[in-house]
């Protein structure tokens, strides 16, 4: 069996090499010459999986290491009868440590108390959900807006309308869909930019063309109230310079981008594989994965919970690292930048997620021990 796989996909050969030839090629270069003998195609992001580059091969079997799918013609796989998988919810919980470590510098800039805002989550599927469980378990206003989940489900969700008259935070995380009953590209176009609050911050770490970036740049160069921190950009790996110089926070696409989560990935993706071939899973991602190690933080009861928690959060991720290295690469030409916006995520160093954190409170403090288990971090 030949296996095509982006260079980039971690634990390629713990995973795979049982079933055959795995040869790496850059995800962003795979051609059809490349895939045409290949019997399962893996990829991350950066692949366009379509019929101009499937057509007349080999390939069965399509994976993504990722949650998003927007990369992959779905309706071009079921016409071809080319089995798929994506690995949902992987990195969900890096996304939210991303935007949790986001908060925390915003609040610090501005001297905001987070306790007052309102919080406005739209999309409420892996990411969104965990992100509004960590929200309210930290006992904050948290507005949500997600009108498929609704309309399957009901419940307590407001509209798009609400969030944007209601809301001085608001993170998206949804997926980027052209068509359907709710799609999401250009979701937040200009109209709907222009009535954002007085003093909103923005967050999306979901895909760029879920914003218009050009109606971003125009009206974050009206109104110096405004917040964006922006993960992802329409046209990567081209950035629009001008556009992340008005950011608070601007960083290349790396808000999922937790060892765990991207080892988790690729963990998913090889039990599909196995479904697929009808094989056991032979692999755990438990014996690969290195130990935790955030292990042992110890807070006095006396400690301010507000000074805890962006402790907490930060020691955990911090995004002003990713941020200052990402403008320090915008510089030079188009194909330069292009260049080191890939060469960031190919060299990311490690980073592990909150949960693996353990925290020793002395002394009995309500208000720790809330922030510790909103975090789902573990008390000692
Ligand atoms: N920046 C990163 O590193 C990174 C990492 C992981 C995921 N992502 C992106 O985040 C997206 C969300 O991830 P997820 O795991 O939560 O996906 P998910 O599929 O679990 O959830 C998406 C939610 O969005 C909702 N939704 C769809 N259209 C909507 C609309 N018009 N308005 C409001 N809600 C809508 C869906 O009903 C669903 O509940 C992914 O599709 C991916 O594009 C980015
Ligand atoms: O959809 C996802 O899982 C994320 O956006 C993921 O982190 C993208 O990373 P990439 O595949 O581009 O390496």
């Amino acid at each position: 069996m030949l296996i095509v796989a982006d260079e980039n996909i971690p634990l390629l050969d713990a995973f795979f090499q049982g079933f055959g030839e795995i040869r790496r090629v850059p995800g962003r270069g795979i051609d059809r010459g490349m895939v045409e003998q290949a019997d399962v195609l893996l990829v991350r992001s950066v692949t366009q999986v379509n019929r101009t580059l499937l057509e007349g091969s080999k390939v069965r079997f399509v994976g993504t290491c990722t949650i998003g799918t927007d990369h992959l013609d779905l309706d071009y796989f079921t016409e071809a009868g080319i089995r798929w998988a994506s690995a949902p919810g992987c990195n969900a919980r890096g996304v939210v440590d991303y935007v949790l470590g986001s908060l925390m510098t915003l609040a610090e800039i501005e001297g905001a108390n987070l306790k007052q805002r309102t919080f406005g989550v739209v999309g409420a599927g892996q990411v969104g959900g965990r992100l509004i469980e960590v929200l309210k378990g930290l006992g904050w206003t948290v507005k949500v807006c997600d009108p498929p989940r609704q309309a399957a489900e009901g419940g307590d969700y407001v509209s798009l309308e609400q969030i944007i008259e209601q809301c001085d935070v608001i993170s998206l995380h949804t997926p980027l869909t052209r068509d359907g009953a709710q799609p999401t590209w250009h979701l937040f176009d200009e109209q709907r930019l222009r009535r954002l609050q007085p003093g909103t911050w923005l967050i999306n770490a979901a895909r760029g063309p879920v914003i218009d970036n050009t109606a971003l740049r125009e009206v974050l160069l009206e109104r110096e109230d405004l917040q964006a921190v922006l993960d992802v950009w329409e046209h990567e790996p081209t950035v629009d310079a001008d556009l992340a110089d008005l950011c608070v926070i601007a960083t290349p696409h790396i808000a999922g981008y937790s060892l765990d989560g991207r080892q988790r990935g690729t963990a998913q993706i090889y039990e599909s594989l196995c479904a697929f071939l009808e094989q056991p899973v032979a692999v755990r991602l438990s014996d690969l994965l290195p130990r935790p190690w955030l292990g042992g933080i110890t807070l006095d009861a006396e400690t301010d919970p507000a000074w805890a928690l962006a402790m907490l959060c930060r020691g955990v991720y911090d995004p002003r690292r990713d941020d200052a290295d990402f403008r320090r690469s915008l510089v030079g030409t188009v194909s330069e930048q292009r260049s080191a916006f890939d060469a960031l995520r190919k060299h990311y160093p490690p980073r592990r997620e909150i949960d693996g954190l353990k925290v020793r409170i002395e002394g009995q403090s309500p208000a720790l021990q809330q922030i510790v288990s909103a975090l789902g971090a573990t008390t000692l």
